[in-house]
């Protein structure tokens, strides 16, 4: 697959989604803020809202490809799935030898589809017949108050942030938390091993030190990106990424624009706080201040050029993206309440499908209505329970080609 994202407006022609699935009813009170959630959604709703947003995007003319069948067709050959799992286990830190060995051979006697549903949904003691004669305190105490030999990846359909897809490679990211850090893996193995994704050149490894996250990474035009330097990505992961995507790529790409946004939850991405509508419209958190901090990154002969933007966000906005006006439409209208209401139920991260056309969710009507005052065609879908796990449609979605404009 020729892999072509080189904006965040144009015509989108393939996207990769997960449909939630078991996964999320593995969430429970007692370990919610771990796994990165505010409240459990009700799974059959957010399934059904899952399916609305890719109705949505199909009618539109965009093929939505499915990171699970993705997957099971990669693992098809034996010897990959085998190399996968012990993979699997390893990332998922399972150093005792009796529970890696009873997982391995109850996740190979699975079929491959099964076995994908189920590293996903998570692996609960009480679903492997287990020997409880043997010495294992580890069994015993989950025999009592810990469920899950494997856990559960209920951010999975948050598909934005684990491999983000740029112009024509790929940024394979290591992730913040370890409640994210596993859910990398599996596009991972989709680009590395499926053979129609042959020849992917890779920005980052999930094995570098530094965390980094898709949710921070906007590719503004051709030749800019925008990268937020966050709670979740780290300036040396910017660095890191500068070099191998600015530098030794034969890309289109010229320069990084770094912001640093607040270490704060309701801020958690970059795309969490801003998004691009149209050429020149740009959907903002209303709170973002206005001299937001800014690092230009160019390449130049010896390295890099980097310096300090002291400019205003609409400034920087038109200034590198050449552009004679800018306008920023601001989440909520701006209102006291609305503004941080709506922006908290991802009002701020809309998906473009085409310059000037967005999907959003719909319980963020504010925000909505003047995207609409705008001149924004916006395409609403339902959102009680998806938004739940704080992300929007833009956090919900990995595009993979999307028609190049000039
Ligand atoms: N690109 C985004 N804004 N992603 C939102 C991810 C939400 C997820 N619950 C997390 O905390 O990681």
């Amino acid at each position: 697959m020729n892999l072509s994202v080189y904006s965040e407006i144009g015509k989108l022609e393939k996207i990769l989604l997960h449909r939630p699935g078991k996964e999320l009813e593995n969430l429970s009170p007692h370990y919610l803020s771990d796994l990165l959630f505010d409240d459990i959604p009700f799974l059959y709703k957010a399934q059904e809202e899952h399916d609305y947003f890719a109705n949505v995007l199909r009618e539109n003319g965009v093929e939505v490809l499915y990171l699970t069948e993705l997957l099971t067709e990669t693992l098809n050959d034996l010897d990959l799935k085998e190399k996968f799992v012990k993979e699997f286990l390893q990332f998922s830190e399972i150093y005792n030898s009796f529970i890696y060995a009873l997982l391995k051979d109850y996740l190979f006697s699975l079929d491959t589809k099964e076995m994908v549903d189920t590293i996903i949904s998570g692996i609960r003691s009480d679903e492997l017949e287990i020997n409880r004669n043997i010495f294992s305190l580890r069994v015993r105490r989950a025999d009592i108050e810990l469920p899950f030999f494997l856990p559960p990846m209920p951010n999975l359909y948050f598909q934005r942030d684990p491999v983000a897809i740029l112009g024509k490679g790929a940024c394979v990211n290591r992730m913040k938390t370890s409640a994210r850090r596993r859910e990398v893996m599996l596009m991972e193995y989709v680009i590395k091993y499926n053979t129609k994704f042959e020849g992917t050149p890779l920005y980052y490894e999930k094995d570098y030190p530094y965390p980094i996250e898709g949710g921070d990474i906007l590719v503004l035009s051709e030749k800019v990106l925008a990268v937020g330097i966050s709670q979740r990505t780290s300036p040396e992961a910017v660095e890191i990424l500068a070099k191998k995507f600015l530098k030794e790529n034969k890309d289109t790409f010229e320069k990084i624009i770094a912001f640093i946004i607040p270490d704060n939850r309701a801020y958690m991405h970059l795309d969490t706080i801003f998004t691009m509508v149209d050429y020149d419209k740009f959907l903002v958190h209303a709170n973002l201040k206005e001299d937001i901090d800014t690092f230009i990154i160019t390449k130049s002969k010896e390295g890099f050029d980097f310096y300090e933007e002291e400019e205003s966000l609409e400034n920087i906005l038109k200034k590198h993206l050449n552009l004679d006006h800018v306008e920023i439409i601001k989440c909520g209208n701006a209102d006291i309440i609305a503004s941080h209401r709506e922006q908290w139920n991802d009002g701020s991260n809309s998906l473009a499908i085409e310059p000037g056309k967005v999907i959003t969710y719909d319980r963020n009507y504010i925000t909505n209505r003047e995207l609409e005052k705008s001149g924004i065609e916006v395409l609403t879908i339902p959102s009680s329970e998806l938004s739940r796990g704080r992300g929007g449609p833009r956090c919900a979605s990995m595009p993979l080609i999307r028609r190049r404009y000039s």
